[in-house]
């Protein structure tokens, strides 16, 4: 079935409370009119008696982070496996039914979609697996979530979503780390062990062992036909009302603390401040503005944004202070200080910790003492109602002065104007008594004792001491990621400048990979290639500082990935492949020595904020000189990347050409290599080469688009085929990849004879040369 078509299945009308239901399953068009984004989904429909079209919801889905494209197909295989893909073949969801004895899939006029084996039983049911909404006569099991969507129009997972857990249900933002914003019952109860929630007769209820749990009931108002959890936070009950004339569709907020519309974090958006429902930003508009002029609840964001580094002391931080204004923590078990502390206490706790943008201070009688909070994700925080007896509150929000920016500035550009003279100064001394200009000494390691062997000071980076990045990363408290010798953690520096630390796992393990970095990287610099700002050798640490890529690996970016369903477009992926290809032919033709990465792969591939690629990690890499050809070593390679050559340990840089043709096809694809084909990379391209048909690698489907942009993904397709022939001596320098991505050859002479691994047979020559004419056009 494809998304062309019509729902597959459609239950009967219902007639529920005045409205008719019916309830469907199939490719559901997101957005009026339907713009082509499809999603595979169990929905609902409500009517009015006289047939007026008063809703439409979505109860299941099952590729709700990534749309599907016109053409996508939903498809019972010969193995008897249900699977859903999108246009080009790619997998959106499967149930592998094959041993189960499937027999039919079923729509039931609860909304419950479900599919049965040959004897009647359950194999698998939408019920357990819920999107935002429940539907009021279904089970909510423990272990269940409802999450909401990112925006009333964006159905991918948002930022709040409610768990029904053994001791109750609890709803958690869904920040890193995430925070309960709500729980029933209030205080856990460690005995209840609940199993299920689920409304009968108007009462939500909570089953503990089969039995229901007498006093956790709320009642729901009748006619009610659904909870939706909004991308606002807020749990709420939608009815049909009949206003005289004409029904129409209310809702009410569920059985929140206060019912009021503040007690949720996204009532107000990032640093509102929610008051009986009104959102405003925090203060008089001096330090907060309006993040959409247009959008009262869409958040505020600070004038002058927050600056800190864990090295200065002076930070130019002062508070804005907001009396009876409180925060969604407030939970005894969140507090940031184990018992009371005095407000001053709070406040300094908050400056002294670069990652707090607020503290707020709960207290009861004593004015003087309290609870305190620290934050440092600000969602909606609302003004305290007057009924509100229990405690009272006040709000320290972090700002930064202007004043101290600017002194700061002025302090930097006199102390570069200064450093800068006194440095010209000494190089001219230095000329005079005939000195060279570049530090030449070795530098012993202050703590063992030992001479390091490698030269650190030799090329640019600088010698940080444990302390200051331990102060920079605070503490290493952000980690971005691990790899093979270390994890990576996020840091600023006291100039401000953000950087990403590689901390070794212990000195000795992955030493030699880490001198290969400091001597490769400390001494080039080129747009795409990451830039070492420094190094740290101090006893047994072993760390290295970059420049902070705040869009991480490439891999993130151009394979689906629930957690980034943010794919790149094909503009971007061919910037990206044109980026690579200029810092690998500045690595191995242009800079002094001739550097061979040898591990290019795209985990090793960063963007920055604008997605321009660097290459980064050259643990492996080798410094060969120029008169070398071949060098025998052994080394660390990833499989699937690595070039046949390399298992005779014949080592030029046409092992970078190699990964670099198959990380290309990967970025063009979408793909990643062993999943292209079940045959294998180089097979499939062989076949679609022969038909004609290279355009049905490319991600995403070109197919609307204009005939120069498919040829250029043609184009670009050729080129990795270009570098990934088995033969090393055919595939081309880094330079002329460069010139062809460009655009400035128009034609390869050197054409792909056999490409490795294939067992379809020889490429056939005449027709890769004629379609190369055909696409290079008249000469
Ligand atoms: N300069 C940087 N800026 C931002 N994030 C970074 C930076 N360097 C590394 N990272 C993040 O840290 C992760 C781990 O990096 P690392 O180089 O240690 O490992 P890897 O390349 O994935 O594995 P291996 O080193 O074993 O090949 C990366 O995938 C990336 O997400």
């Amino acid at each position: 079935i494809t998304s062309a078509a019509a729902p597959i299945l459609l239950s009967s009308n219902i007639s529920y409370n005045d409205v008719n239901l019916q309830f469907g399953c199939g490719f559901f068009c997101y957005g009026s009119p339907c713009d082509t984004s499809y999603l595979f989904a169990a929905f609902f429909v409500v009517y009015t008696t006289d047939g007026m079209l008063l809703d439409m919801q979505m109860v299941w889905c099952a590729n709700r982070d990534q749309v599907l494209q016109e053409n996508a197909a939903l498809k019972l295989t010969s193995t008897g496996e249900l699977v859903l893909r999108n246009s080009d073949g790619t997998l959106a969801w499967s149930k592998n039914t094959s041993t189960q004895a499937f027999q039919r899939m079923a729509i039931h006029e609860s909304g419950n979609l479900v599919l049965y084996n040959t004897s009647g039983g359950i194999i698998w049911q939408s019920f357990d697996y819920t999107t935002d909404i429940i539907l009021p006569w279904q089970k909510f099991k423990v272990g269940q979530n409802i999450t909401a969507n990112i925006s009333p129009k964006d159905t991918r997972k948002g930022c709040f979503y409610g768990i029904l857990l053994h001791d109750g249900f609890v709803m958690y933002t869904a920040s890193a780390p995430s925070k309960i914003y709500y729980r029933y019952p209030e205080t856990p109860q460690v005995d209840l062990e609940l199993t299920h929630s689920q409304i009968d007769n108007q009462s939500l209820n909570m089953y503990s062992r089969g039995r229901r749990i007498p006093p956790i009931h709320f009642t729901i108002p009748k006619g009610c036909l659904y909870f939706k959890l909004g991308s606002d936070g807020r749990l709420k009950f939608y009815m049909v009302q009949k206003n005289p004339g004409r029904s129409v569709l209310n809702y009410s907020p569920w059985f929140m603390k206060s019912v009021f519309q503040c007690d949720s974090p996204g009532a107000c958006g990032d640093y509102g401040v929610c008051k009986n429902g009104q959102c405003s930003c925090p203060g008089d508009g001096k330090a907060f503005k309006p993040t959409d002029a247009t959008e009262p609840n869409s958040g505020c964001a600070p004038r002058v944004p927050l600056v800190c580094s864990q090295t200065s002391r002076r930070q130019g931080h002062h508070f804005l202070e907001l009396e009876h204004v409180a925060y969604f923590t407030y939970l005894y078990e969140n507090a940031s200080t184990p018992g009371l502390v005095s407000r001053d206490e709070c406040k300094t706790l908050c400056l002294e910790n670069c990652s707090c943008k607020a503290a707020f201070f709960r207290y009861g009688t004593n004015f003087s003492s309290g609870y305190c909070y620290l934050e440092s994700n600000i969602y909606s925080m609302k003004t305290m109602s007057p009924e509100d007896k229990f405690y009272n509150s006040t709000a320290y929000i972090k700002i930064q002065s202007r004043s101290e920016r600017f002194k700061s500035l002025v302090v930097v550009i006199i102390c570069v104007s200064v450093g800068g003279a006194l440095a010209l100064f000494i190089l001219f001394w230095a000329r005079i008594k005939g000195y060279p200009n570049r530090r030449q000494q070795k530098v012993k390691d202050e703590d063992t004792g030992e001479d390091d062997h490698v030269d650190w000071s030799a090329g640019l980076p600088l010698r940080f001491s444990f302390q200051e990045l331990q102060d920079a990363t605070n503490g290493f408290s952000t980690k971005l990621g691990s790899g093979g010798f270390g994890s990576v953690y996020q840091g600023v520096l006291s100039d401000s400048s953000k950087i990403a630390v590689k901390r070794l796992h212990r000195a000795g393990h992955g030493e030699n990979g880490f001198r290969a970095e400091v001597e490769t990287l400390g001494k080039i610099d080129h747009l795409n290639l990451v830039r070492l700002k420094g190094f740290c050798v101090e006893k047994f640490h072993r760390m290295l500082v970059y420049e902070y890529l705040p869009n991480g690996s490439l891999d993130k970016w151009i394979f689906f990935n629930k957690s980034h369903p943010y794919l790149l477009d094909w503009k971007s992926r061919s910037r990206v492949v044109l980026d690579i290809a200029r810092g690998l032919a500045y690595l191995h033709e242009e800079c002094q020595d001739r550097i061979i990465h040898f591990d290019i792969k795209p985990q090793n591939i960063l963007l920055d904020q604008n997605f321009n690629a660097k290459v980064s990690d050259f643990g492996l890499a080798k410094l060969i000189n120029r008169e070398q050809s071949e060098v025998i070593t052994m080394i660390r390679r990833t499989p699937g990347y690595m070039a046949p050559e390399l298992l005779n340990m014949h080592i030029i840089e046409k092992a970078d050409i190699f990964s670099f043709g198959v990380m290309m096809i990967e970025i063009i694809s979408g793909k990643r290599s062993r999943e292209l084909s079940e045959n294998g990379l180089f097979s499939l391209l062989q076949v679609k080469a022969e038909e004609g048909r290279l355009l049905d690698l490319v991600y995403p489907r070109l197919e609307n688009e204009e005939t120069g942009i498919k040829e250029e993904a043609v184009k670009l397709i050729k080129v990795g085929m270009w570098c990934v022939q088995d033969n090393f001596t055919r595939r081309p320098a880094m330079s002329i990849v460069v010139k062809a991505l460009e655009g400035l050859i128009d034609t390869f002479n050197d054409v792909p004879c056999a490409l490795p691994g294939s067992t379809v047979g020889s490429y056939k020559q005449s027709l890769f040369s004629a379609e190369l004419s055909v696409l290079s056009g008249p000469r």
